[in-house]
Order: structure tokens, then sequence, then C-alpha cells
């Protein structure tokens, strides 16, 4: 039997600046995160910090499982950069050129081109159940004010385009969008300025963490929304705070690769996971 009470080594990763707790549960029977552990450990005063934590599973399905919570304990049913650094890790370890990740959205395959990491989020979600939102409407024009458009990624989220990103008001207007009526689930909330046809610039709200330096679903959610606009090509480059990520809208799929990088190894105290638990 697993010590659920033992002492949890993780591994700190960042995705262009997003910001990543990765736990290897591969070898426990079970998961060990529950939605108590993981708000815990996502407070940065009380515990650790991160914007998502990411708990590798064993898979009967593919070469492994993966599971997202948000910084205050809710989960996420997607997550571009932490795909992309659990990716990097695990493909490093096994001197593999190709991994299939089980994920909420289903298996999403990585590969390794010349030394860059990318993966398939899947193909993009247009209809308004799918977002999913309360009701039938355009979603390329959803019903709210800025003529926003919804995609989902597997996880849901709402597009701005702006003049000008750096003066959007990501965090006043996030809260609010986030828990927008239109939005049964909440949603991820973009704010984005076309630079030219293959160059965006993105700044973001995520849902249930809040402003974060960058977001691979919201950033393949943007390139989908400007690319059905008309405003960009269907491959592009998104300067996100924390760095640089690409998108690419091939017919099987909305492939993102970007920056990774491998910040440090530590372990939570056995008190810290009793007390959380
Ligand atoms: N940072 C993540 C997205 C987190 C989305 C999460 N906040 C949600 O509730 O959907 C990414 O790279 O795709």
């Amino acid at each position: 039997m697993t010590d659920v009470n033992a002492p949890l080594a993780f591994v700190k990763m960042h995705g262009a600046g997003n910001d990543f707790v990765i736990i290897d549960s591969m070898h426990q029977a079970d998961g060990v995160m529950t939605t108590a552990l993981a708000a815990a450990i996502g407070d940065r005063h009380r515990g650790v910090g991160f914007d998502q934590l990411a708990e590798l599973r064993q898979s009967d399905a593919a070469d492994l499982d993966l599971d997202f919570w948000n910084a205050d304990g809710s989960r996420a049913g997607a997550c571009g950069n932490a795909t992309r650094c659990v990716a990097d890790m695990v493909m490093t370890a096994r001197g593999l050129d190709r991994l299939r990740i089980r994920t909420a959205r289903g298996i999403l395959v990585a590969e390794n081109r010349q030394g860059q990491i990318w993966v398939n989020m899947g193909a993009p979600l247009l209809d308004w159940q799918d977002i999913p939102l309360a009701h039938a409407c355009d979603t390329d024009h959803l019903p709210i004010e800025g003529d926003p458009a919804g995609v989902g990624m597997g996880n849901p989220h709402c597009v701005f385009f702006v003049a000008d990103a750096d003066a959007a008001p990501v965090a006043a207007l996030g809260r609010d969008i986030e828990h927008h009526a239109l939005f049964p689930q909440a949603t991820n909330v973009e704010f984005a300025s076309v630079t030219a046809p293959d160059h965006l610039r993105l700044r973001v709200w995520e849902r249930g963490t809040g402003i974060t330096l960058a977001c691979g679903s919201g950033a393949c959610a943007t390139a989908v929304a400007a690319h059905r606009r008309g405003l960009t090509g269907r491959r592009v480059r998104i300067d996100a705070d924390g760095g640089q990520l690409l998108v690419d809208w091939r017919d099987d799929g909305v492939w993102l690769s970007g920056p990774v990088a491998h910040v440090f190894d530590a372990t939570l105290s056995a008190e810290f996971i009793a007390a959380h638990r």
C-alpha cells in the first residue's frame, strides 16, 4: 500500500513562464492529488505556488495519463504548457521522439522535431455546446461587449481582439468575464493584438488561477480565433509575457511549441501532506 502521507517529491517547471508543479505518480496504484492538497500546494504563502499542478499517472491507453489542477484546487481539462513540459521531461528521460499522453481531452501526441517539442492539442471546439456556452450563439462573435470569440480546447476560452494587448485591463475584465453567465463552467480570458499575419501579442487571465505569464491552450484558442476572423494565417508566433509560443493549426489538430525550463526539484514534507490532504 502506498503511504498517502509520505513526503511528496515534485519538479518545478516553466513553459514560457507558465508556472507548474509536476508530480510523478506513475509508480503509485492511485493518484495522490486531492482538491484540498492541490489548493494548499498552490498557495504561494502556505505552500509552493503554481499556475497549474500536473500529476502523471500510469495509463492503460497511452504512455501516461495526465491530470491538471488550478491554483484554487479546481480541475482544468487542458493545459498546453504543462503538457509540453511533461512531454519534454518524459521524452528526455526515456529517450523517445514521440509520446502519447491521455488527458481529460483524450490522447494527445507529442513529437520531437529537430530538438523542438510539439504537442497536438487536438481540434478546436467551435460549437457552442462543446465550449461550453449557456445558449446557442455565433461562437465567432459572442454576445458580450467587446465582441470576443469563443473557442474550446478541452477548456473554455473567451478571446478579445484589442488594438493594444499591453493596455488591456486584464485583471479587471478577466475576473468579470471568467464568471460571465454565458460560460456555465467559467472561462479563461485572452486579450490579443495582431502584430502581423503570423504574429500576435497575448495576455491571459486564467480560470481558477488569475493572470499568468503564458497559457498554451489560450495561445491555441487565440490562434484559432484570429484565423477564423481572417486576421492571421494558420501558423503564428505568439508573444506571451513569459516567452514566445508557436501555434500551427493543421488538419489533424492545433500544434503547440515553445520554451521549457526545468527550474528545481524539491519535496513537500510528510507533515505538510498530512495537514492538507
Ligand atoms: N496554463 C494552461 C491552461 C490552464 C487552463 C486552466 N486555467 C483552466 O481552468 O482551463 C495552458 O498552458 O494551457
